[in-house]
């Protein structure tokens, strides 16, 4: 099956720093795959180059076969590629509820800007309540965002970059930030998330465990290369990898350059 995103010679140069060099990469569809990589290996600037907030010096980002290069973010949004942080902007006075009913609001502004397009009022309320259960957030609906712990703003996140329906998600470091009793639910979160089979999923991570868990496949940049791509028993007996980076295991099982 081709893959629903898909890179050639992506590369990407700040001033005389190749930040993200010549990457070929391909997604299949509806599986999910973590990329892992020492602090500065270039992994967040991927990101932005397949989201869009950043235009590559060389190279191409194809979604189902088109090519996407040239377009902006909120064009890729429309398209089906999804990034948690392009949605960020939670109303911390309002409650859960609200801010993910706004944002199932925002998508079908995003995806009917060109005609009138009206959805009741209730309908955007039921499908906000389905995304809060499907993020662990219920009993939380009244809760107003500026006061949830950590972990329940980065499942509020979650839930209003579901909200957009985009078939891919991008989610960088879901548990950056996270006390070691709020990282489970996220895990489940996103667990549930895959298990729907409907999401295509690369998700940036450091915690081994959590990658192990969840991950149809790896794939480890290294000073912006592509070092290796393959399923997680591929990745963690590869003696490349594990001279470059899985050599930095933590106790904590958490990988740190
Ligand atoms: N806008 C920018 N201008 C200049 N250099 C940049 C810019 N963005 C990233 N870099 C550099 O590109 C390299 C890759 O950074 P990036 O944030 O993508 O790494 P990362 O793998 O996501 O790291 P971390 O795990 O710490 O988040 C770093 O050397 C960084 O300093």
């Amino acid at each position: 099956m081709d893959p629903i995103l898909k890179t050639e010679n992506l590369t990407i140069r700040f001033g005389g720093h190749t930040a993200v060099s010549s990457v070929n990469f391909e997604m299949p569809a509806r599986q999910l795959k973590s990329i892992i990589g020492p602090n500065g290996a270039g992994k967040t600037t991927f990101f932005n180059l397949l989201s869009g907030e950043l235009k590559p010096s060389e190279g191409e980002v194809y979604f189902k076969g088109q090519p996407i290069t040239s377009m902006s973010a909120v064009a890729r949004t429309r398209l089906g590629l999804g990034r948690s942080f392009q949605i960020t902007n939670v109303f911390p006075n309002l409650t859960v509820l609200e801010n993910v009913r706004l944002a199932v609001q925002s998508k079908e502004k995003i995806r009917y800007q060109m005609i009138r397009h009206f959805v009741h009022y209730n309908n955007l309320m039921d499908e906000a309540e389905k995304l809060i259960e499907l993020v662990l957030l219920q009993g939380r609906e009244l809760a107003i965002a500026s006061q949830l712990s950590h972990g329940e703003k980065r499942k509020l996140e979650i839930a209003m970059l579901l909200a957009l329906d985009t078939e891919v998600l991008l989610l960088d470091e879901p548990t950056a930030g996270m006390s070691l009793e709020e990282v489970p639910a996220i895990l489940d979160v996103i667990r549930k998330i895959k298990a729907t089979g409907e999401k295509t999923i690369l998700l940036i991570e450091h915690k081994m465990d959590m990658i192990l868990d969840l991950s149809d496949s790896i794939m480890v940049l290294f000073n912006g290369k592509l070092l290796a791509d393959g399923s997680p028993k591929e990745i963690m007996d590869n003696e490349t990898v594990q001279n470059a980076y899985l050599g930095g295991l933590y106790d904590d099982n958490t990988v740190e350059s």
